[in-house]
């Protein structure tokens, strides 16, 4: 089983967790050295006055006291020298060589320091273990503890005395519209709003929404949807008096239907459009979610002439150019209102497709908008702006309707009407940081959110860039399941899992390539499980075939990189197993969403060794994660399964070799 890897939580026995420690006890040394020194120079006024008032015994006694100190003062200097000599290499203790315990390496030691008495029971772990280092003195040769034999007198407090007062927190301040955004139900069996209670939602769009078996609303479509449709009353032009519609960011549960939330508005947007333009553009992270997102839209433009065209890097360039711009004996004709398309593509078109325009393009809608703002260095967010709002001056064939970045309000801005670009972001874990917001240049914004709302500002901060303070929301009818095992048990417990669960469809996440590949080969050698891999290694075309099969229940065991965790909607998937641990909550977030989807009860499985379970469990509470479940695998559950298991291992050896062999070759 050493052919697995497996992705360990740094934890303190992590060679990283040493050098912090490392550069932690520096600090603290450094620290510790400057107070000593400004407690000595307060002392020394003192002890000279006893000396003279206590005559020559005094004066010896102080005497000793200040030679002892300096010696402790050269202790520590030395240490502070070599330490900066090894950088972050390990150190060793404060004196040097020679003394029994010398020889403890600094980043390992976990002793509290014998002279840090005040305060010492506030102190961190860490810290604790680094002052020791630092303070700590060797023993006298006779045993004695180092206050007893010839070193400073016991009230002589060489380092101590310090307090470890907490930092004051800093608030974060948060703009209003993300403390206080629209509150939005999370549970989707809940406060369901008949479509007849939606009236500006066009009759033939309710037609379509009850023929696809949808007659309720969810809660976040009940909430964007009337709001989109009221920000576009106005047509595709700018208000009266120059209004500007807000941007909206969404931030909903995964499966709780954020899909169709943006697609109704849109296309009901868009029906009564005189010219084919393209009016939207929805980007996504991968090509099998903008596949996805583009065949709702065809179900509901179809039978209106709004188009829809997906360009992703599916086709060749040229074939996808065939379906966004048709050359003309004047110029060229669009034939697309609706572009669904990943960033690279979108950017390859921007640059290279004679007579694609953005110029009309009045809805930028950006999905899985977290995971898009992280993508933000491939810069296609300023290149759909520039595309959109042409340089001043540039001659266009709807200079009437030219328009230019949202700016303040003059006269003269409101005489033109003016179409404005609307950007719409959605997800389940949509940051709260202002920072990485701001980069998206979002509009007055406004944000529909089903969980910050109850935690306030407050734990906005933690949120700030990662992963903690209960920020996400998961949906209702979903379970959360962990299981102990060790390593070498791990795919023994996976299919123990699959066979004992009997789920017609389960998606199981490893962290890389090669492990979903490894463990594909093992169940595919095990066998009694129909089993596929999905991962990077197989193209688009092969990718969408394994999906279609997994969605029919012809594939029981399908196993997956995180190509698949995020917005992957398929029906039925009741088990989720996270055969790695996922590394960060927005991954576990994604992940666990394959399933209890739309209402629906669903089961997440994740697989823990025990160096990770403690860092893991903590960082699934800190998140909002409801408390996982303990599910014991016995070994005399296993047992019966080991001889075939061994066998398969045997053969994935062989087949691991052998395409080596071919990849040599
Ligand atoms: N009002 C509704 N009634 C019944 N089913 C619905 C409704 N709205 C959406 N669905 C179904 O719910 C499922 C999940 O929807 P969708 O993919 O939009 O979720 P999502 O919020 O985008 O999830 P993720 O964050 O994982 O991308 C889809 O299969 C969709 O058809």
């Amino acid at each position: 089983m050493a052919l697995f890897h497996v992705a360990r939580y740094p934890g303190p026995e992590a060679a990283g967790a040493e050098a912090g420690a490392d550069g932690r006890a520096r600090a603290l040394l450094e620290r510790l050295q400057c107070r000593a020194r400004e407690r000595q120079r307060q002392k020394q006024p003192r002890q000279q006055e006893a000396a003279q008032s206590a005559g020559p015994a005094g004066k010896r006694r102080a005497a000793a006291a200040q030679t002892a100190e300096a010696r402790g003062r050269r202790g520590a200097g030395e240490q502070a020298a070599e330490s900066g000599r090894r950088g972050h290499g390990r150190r060793w203790g404060p004196t040097g060589r020679g003394g029994p315990w010398s020889r403890v390496p600094v980043g390992l030691t976990r002793r509290p320091p014998r002279f840090c008495r005040a305060g010492s029971s506030e102190e961190a772990p860490e810290e604790s273990g680094v002052g020791a280092e630092a303070a700590e003195q060797p023993e006298a040769p006779d045993g004695r503890p180092p206050e007893e034999a010839s070193g400073p007198p016991a009230h002589a407090l060489l380092l101590g005395g310090f307090r470890r007062s907490r930092a004051p927190k800093v608030q974060p301040f948060l703009p209003a519209w993300l403390a206080e955004p629209s509150c939005v139900e999370k549970s989707v069996t809940k406060d369901l709003v008949p479509i007849e209670d939606v009236p500006e939602v066009h009759p033939d769009l309710q037609k379509k929404l009850r023929a696809h078996g949808i007659s309720s609303y969810f809660p976040v479509q009940a909430a964007v949807i009337p709001a989109l449709l009221e920000s576009m009353a106005n047509g595709f032009l700018v208000g009266r008096g120059g209004y500007q519609p807000s941007d909206l960011c969404v931030s909903a549960p995964t499966g709780s239907g954020k899909t169709l939330a943006f697609v109704i508005p849109l296309v009901q947007a868009l029906l009564h459009r005189a010219m084919c333009q393209v009016r939207a553009l929805v980007v996504l992270p991968t090509k099998e979610l903008a596949q996805q997102v583009s065949k709702v839209f065809n179900v509901y433009t179809d039978a209106t002439p709004l188009r829809v065209a997906l360009v992703t890097g599916q086709k060749t360039l040229a074939k996808e150019q065939e379906t966004l711009v048709q050359r003309t004996v004047d110029g060229f004709r669009c034939l697309a209102d609706i572009v669904v398309a990943t960033p690279g593509r979108l950017v390859d078109h921007i640059d290279q497709t004679p007579g694609f325009s953005l110029q009309q393009l009045r809805f930028l809608v950006i999905d899985e908008a977290d995971r898009m703002i992280d993508s933000m260095h491939q810069s296609w967010l300023p290149r759909v702006m520039a595309a959109a709002f042409p340089r001043e001056g540039t001659k266009s064939l709807f200079s009437l309707l030219q328009r230019r970045q949202p700016q303040a309000i003059t006269a003269a801005s409101t005489c033109c009407p003016q179409m404005p670009l609307q950007k719409l972001l959605f997800s389940a874990t949509l940051t709260q940081n202002p920072e990485k917001l701001q980069q998206l240049g979002l509009h007055q914004p406004r944000l529909f959110s089903t969980g910050l709302a109850q935690r306030g500002s407050r734990d906005a901060d933690a949120e700030a860039d990662g992963e903690s303070a209960g920020k996400y929301t998961f949906p209702a009818g979903l379970t959360h399941h962990y299981v102990p095992c060790s390593l070498r048990s791990k795919p023994l417990v996976v299919l123990h899992l699959v066979l004992e669960m009997n789920f017609s469809r389960v998606l199981c996440f490893t962290n890389s390539r090669e492990n979903s590949h490894r463990l594909f080969l093992l169940a595919q050698a095990f066998g009694g499980v129909s089993v596929a891999e999905f991962s990077s290694r197989y193209g688009p075309g092969q990718r969408k075939m394994i999906l279609k099969q997994f969605e029919q229940g012809k594939i029981q065991l399908l196993i997956s990189t995180d190509a698949m965790a995020r917005g992957i909607d398929v029906q039925g998937v009741q088990l989720v197993v996270n055969y790695d641990a996922p590394q960060y909550l927005r991954t576990y977030v994604h992940r666990v969403g394959r399933t209890a989807r739309a209402g629906k009860t669903g089961q997440a499985f994740t697989l823990l060794l025990k160096v990770q379970e403690r860092r893991f469990l903590r960082m699934l509470a800190e998140g909002g994660v409801p408390e996982l479940e303990r599910h014991d695998t016995p070994s005399k559950l296993l047992q019966p399964l080991v001889p075939r298991y061994e066998a398969a291992l045997s053969q994935l050896e062989r087949a691991v070799k052998e395409e080596r062999k071919q990849k040599a070759a």
